[in-house]
Parts: C-alpha cells; sequence; structure tokens
C-alpha cells in the first residue's frame, strides 16, 4: 500500500507546493510510482507539472463533493511514474461546500483508498489553511511534512498547526505521525538562516530532515515552464538536494 503524505502548513509561502512537485518528481526518478494531489484551489501543484488547467474536466473538486472515482481524474506528466490528481479554482467553494456535507473530514481518504495499492507515495499539496481541506488531508495521510521557511518568523503559527496535527490524531487518525520538518529557502549567507535552523532543531530535534533546501533561483523558476527541477535543470543545487530529501523519505519507509 502507498505511503500518503501530506505536505502541510497554514503559513503561506513557505514551500509546499515546491516541495510536494519536486519530492514527487524526485520519488519518481527513483523508481518509485508516485501520485501528486492537488488539493489547493491555487492549483499550482498542476501547473508546476505542466497541467493546462483550461484542458481539465474533472478535479479533486469533484472527488470530493460530488462522489466522482479519483481514478477518472487522474492525469499522466512528462515525468515517468509521476501522475496527478489535479486542482481547479472549483475547488475554491469545496471549503464551504464541505461543511454540511456527510462524513466531511474523511472524504479524500475514501477516496484515496480506492488508488492507494497502485502508488508506493501519494503525496498531498494542502492549500495555506487549516479549513477542512487540509483536514482531510492529515485525515487520509500516514504522514506529514511541515515546510518551514528559514526566516525570522519561521516558528510563528506551529503551535497552531501543532495543535490541529493531535486533534486530528485523536479524533480523526490515530495513526498520523510527523515524517519531519523541512527547512525551506535557507540562504547560507545571512546569519539569520542559520539562527532559525537551531532554533528549528532545538524545538523539534531528530525530526529535522538533514537536507535543508537553499533558496535557488531554478526552484522559483522551473514552475513557469511546467516542469519539476528534476528535468528544468537536474544539474542545479535545487534538484541535487530535493532528490536528497527523497532519499531521506524513502528510508523513513
Ligand atoms: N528553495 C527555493 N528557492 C527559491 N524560491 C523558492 C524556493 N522554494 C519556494 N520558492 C518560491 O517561493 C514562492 C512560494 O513557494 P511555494 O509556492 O512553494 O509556497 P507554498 O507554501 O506552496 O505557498 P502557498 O501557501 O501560497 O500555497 C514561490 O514563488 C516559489 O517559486
Ligand atoms: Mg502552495
Amino acid at each position: 500500500m502507498g505511503r500518503i503524505i501530506a505536505i502541510a502548513n497554514q503559513k503561506g509561502g513557505v514551500g509546499k507546493t515546491t516541495t510536494s512537485v519536486n519530492l514527487s518528481a524526485c520519488l519518481a526518478y527513483l523508481g518509485k510510482k508516485v501520485l501528486l494531489v492537488d488539493i489547493d484551489p491555487q492549483g499550482n501543484a498542476s501547473s508546476g507539472v505542466g497541467v493546462n488547467k483550461g484542458d481539465v474536466n474533472q478535479c479533486i473538486y469533484d472527488v470530493l463533493i460530488d462522489d466522482v472515482s479519483v481514478k477518472d481524474t487522474i492525469l499522466e506528466t512528462k515525468v515517468e511514474n509521476l501522475h496527478i490528481v489535479p486542482a481547479t479554482i472549483s475547488l475554491a467553494g469545496a471549503e464551504i461546500e464541505l461543511v454540511s456535507t456527510i462524513s466531511r473530514e474523511v472524504r479524500l481518504k475514501k477516496a484515496l483508498q480506492e488508488v492507494q495499492a497502485d502508488y508506493d507515495f501519494i503525496i498531498i499539496d494542502c492549500p495555506p489553511s487549516l479549513g477542512l481541506l487540509t483536514i482531510n488531508s492529515l485525515t487520509a495521510a500516514d504522514a506529514i511534512i511541515i515546510p518551514v521557511q528559514c526566516e525570522f518568523y519561521a516558528l510563528e503559527g506551529l503551535s497552531q498547526l501543532l495543535s490541529t496535527i493531535r486533534l486530528v490524531q485523536k479524533h480523526l487518525n490515530k495513526t498520523l505521525a510527523i515524517d519531519g520538518v523541512l527547512l525551506t529557502m535557507f540562504d547560507a549567507r545571512t546569519n539569520l538562516g542559520i539562527q532559525v535552523i537551531e532554533e528549528v532543531k532545538k524545538y523539534f530535534q531528530d525530526k529535522v530532515y538533514k537536507s535543508i533546501i537553499p533558496r535557488n533561483v531554478r526552484l522559483s523558476e522551473a514552475p513557469s515552464h511546467g516542469e519539476p527541477i528534476i528535468i528544468y535543470d537536474p544539474k542545479s543545487r535545487g534538484a541535487e538536494v530535493y532528490l536528497e530529501l527523497a532519499k531521506e523519505v524513502i528510508r523513513h519507509g
């Protein structure tokens, strides 16, 4: 059965999508069968792997709200072994529509059960909120990866995320684990970045991945070409480190 990993942090712009897209692509590059699930109405992960949203007939919205089979939404990507369930802006209404739906927190979990055996990893790119889309993701997941940007307010908001994780563990998903905390957009030229690393390590200890994602221009350019870094610029530092991260994630089993 595939391992389901949610990439979540309610804070915006910390590198969730960059990590979802590039970790997925690197896992696929290493020979794993990977399904990337875009559950953010912004649909950035979808465009990041080259999906033209105008061409998408059915997306994760239809799965969550209209009981469409997830199999009917899966698209192939340029990367061998990497498939995606795309999101479009229609998903923006789901957060509110889900409120009055039966078993509203477990809809994604149920939907993914149908395809879990077909993949080694299912990676979910969460939106920047702790609403029902993120709750569905944490309920479906075996583990969570928390990207933390190496900047001054890095730890702010994390206590809220951790208490949400505890609530999900208590009521919806006993076995949800933190796979790791991922430091992103690290700039070795600043003392601040180094301080943040120390602070995050003090707090999360061995839960912090050894791979630290550097600030890398190629990583920020790749999405506009609809390509993960491993295709856009496989020799870049960004590609190297996401590949290291993928190996760490595989080792965690
Ligand atoms: N390591 C990096 N080096 C350079 N730029 C990066 C890096 N990681 C992310 N970025 C850029 O920072 C911005 C935010 O990253 P990203 O979209 O991955 O964050 P996010 O957490 O998914 O945001 P949101 O909360 O809006 O979903 C993007 O423009 C992205 O290209
Ligand atoms: Mg995002």
